[in-house]
């Protein structure tokens, strides 16, 4: 069974077409990397997916379950990270977890979940006097701590530092061969490269492509020299969408 089906997702803010037609499969396991310029529509879908929003029109299904018919069993098997944003500077890294936790039947256990991160070691620090990256890595602890069977990871190292970044990668691939799904919106194609079995592109709510990071170089080579990198595919396949728009050189 598929871990995510989305098909012909479609959502609106008032006015705004967020989402026009959005459809991709997950297959369980893998890293599937979500890309897409500013205001694509990415965000929107992956709320979809977690539950967090209810789609206009189109279908879900998370683990065979649609998040619409089932909003409590998909919030128990997806963990979606939280915007980091969103904690009391105050409020101690282990009691964040404990938190957390409360709202599961079988949560991981505190000092497991916080080895994992690597914060082990801060469990007594307030959440503000964290550095960017151990907020990150509190903020993936928060997305596992109900046991999740699909995680969720919305720009997971933007602002970080390149050492930064390699721990969370690192903790990336820990979580996959624990056996969690795991979508990724990113906007670093580095990433994807290093991290991400799959990718679709999105581009004005609409999905682009579905492959995997070699078929984006092929595909965009389309006859001509293979793009020397895999952001210079990626620009190119959304160049190719954008008639009138020059790129800058
Ligand atoms: N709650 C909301 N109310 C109104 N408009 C919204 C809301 N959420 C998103 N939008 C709009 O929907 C469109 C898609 O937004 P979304 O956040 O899904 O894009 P994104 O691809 O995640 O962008 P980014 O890469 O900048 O994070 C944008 O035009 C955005 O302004």
């Amino acid at each position: 069974m598929p871990a995510v089906v989305v098909d012909a997702l479609r959502k609106s803010f008032g006015d705004v077409r967020a989402v026009e037609d959005v459809g991709f499969v997950v297959t369980e396991g893998e890293v599937f990397g979500i890309l897409g310029p500013n205001g694509a529509g990415k965000t929107t879908t992956v709320e979809c997916v977690a539950g967090a929003l209810a789609p206009d029109s189109g279908s879900i299904r998370v683990l065979g379950v649609d998040p619409r018919r089932s909003p409590r069993l998909v919030k128990e098997q997806v963990g979606y990270q939280l915007q980091s944003s969103a904690l009391p500077p105050t409020l101690r890294v282990g009691e964040a977890v404990d938190l957390f936790a409360a709202f599961y039947d079988s949560p991981v256990d505190t000092a497991e979940i916080l080895d994992l991160v690597g914060l082990a070691e801060e469990r007594r620090r307030p959440y503000g006097k964290l550095s960017g990256g151990q907020q990150q890595r509190l903020s993936i602890a928060l997305a596992l701590v109900g046991s999740p069977k699909v995680a969720v990871f919305d720009e997971l190292t933007t602002g970080l530092d390149p050492i930064g970044r390699r721990l969370v990668w690192d903790l990336v691939d820990r979580i996959r061969d624990g056996g969690v799904t795991i979508l990724l919106v990113t906007h670093y194609l580095d990433e994807v490269e290093r991290l991400c079995d799959r990718v679709a592109v999105i581009d004005r709510g609409r999905t682009v492509f579905v492959g995997t990071p070699a078929q984006l170089r092929q595909r965009s080579a389309g006859g001509a020299k293979e793009p020397a990198t895999l952001e210079d595919a990626y620009v190119r396949l959304l160049g190719a969408g954008r008639s009138g728009q020059k790129e800058e050189s």
